[in-house]
């Protein structure tokens, strides 16, 4: 047993002739909440799709709760939320059949039980979508899209959790719902990596803070510090002033 859930270590990638990541270690322990910030470009993105085998590392080694990641297995234990994409690319589904389609990592092709179908309802309950369940996802506003896309993470019950910069062209209300939502995994023992911009309304549910410069760590630690006020869930100011102290960190 080994209580790193995810872990990069001397990681490095090239996308196309560029190379995005120069060496980052990367380490996320079971039940810790870990935001990975920096500038647009900083290697974020690619950062957590290595940590889902979605980009071979050059160099380096990547692993999952304990396995090198080219041996892992137990895709089941992650929700991945990508970097902000439609959910069905112009097929008509519905949030429903979405978010099942994030349970086929459970069920494989066997049909769904009774308790697949209790875990899609409670992932779609859970980001407040549960009166849009029978729409289709198409008819949906942006921070909708978003939200059933994290539903659809969430309904693998997953372990562990990463998510793409999850609150990108969420309004303010959908954020305080996300971020109950993130809330509540973690207080059921998920595991999460956040890529973010800033911390938002998730600066009080974060334990540590990466901070990628030019595909380097630059800092790993306590997160930047929060105006006094930041736990004030609908308070722009608090937003603006703890995206204020992020900028001075990450500058
Ligand atoms: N297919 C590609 N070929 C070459 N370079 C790429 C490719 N995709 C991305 N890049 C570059 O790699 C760098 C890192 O991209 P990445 O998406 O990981 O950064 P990021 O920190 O997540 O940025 P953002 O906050 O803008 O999403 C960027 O400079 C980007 O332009």
């Amino acid at each position: 047993m080994t209580d790193t859930v995810v872990a990069l270590r001397g990681a490095s990638a090239s996308l196309g002739a560029r190379q995005v990541l120069h060496g980052i270690d990367l380490a996320v322990a079971r039940g810790e909440v870990v935001a990975l910030l920096g500038a647009n470009g900083s290697g974020k993105s690619t950062a957590v799709r290595a940590a889902v085998g979605r980009v071979r590392l050059s160099s380096g080694s990547w692993e999952l709760f304990g396995t090198p990641g080219e041996r892992f297995r137990q895709w089941a234990r992650i929700g991945y939320v990508p970097q902000r994409t439609t959910a069905a690319g112009g097929v008509p589904a519905t949030v429903r059949e979405v978010v099942a389609a994030g349970r086929l990592a459970r069920t494989g092709l066997r049909p769904p039980r009774r308790a697949d179908k209790a875990a899609v309802a409670r992932a779609i309950e859970l980001v407040g979508m549960a009166d849009r369940a029978a729409d289709a996802v198409d008819a949906l506003s942006g921070g909708q899209h978003q939200r059933v896309l994290i539903a659809r993470a969430l309904a693998t019950e997953p372990d562990l959790l990463i998510m793409d910069e999850p609150m990108a062209g969420v309004d303010l209300a959908a954020q305080q719902v996300l971020a109950d939502t993130v809330r509540a995994q973690v207080a059921a023992g998920t595991t999460v990596l956040l890529v973010l911009h800033e911390l938002g309304p998730l600066a009080p549910l974060i334990d540590r803070a990466v901070l990628l410069r030019d595909g380097r760590v630059a800092h790993d630690g306590p997160p930047p510090p929060l105006a006094p006020d930041h736990v004030h869930p609908h308070a722009d100011e608090a937003a603006a002033t703890v995206k204020g102290h992020l900028d001075r960190w990450t500058s």
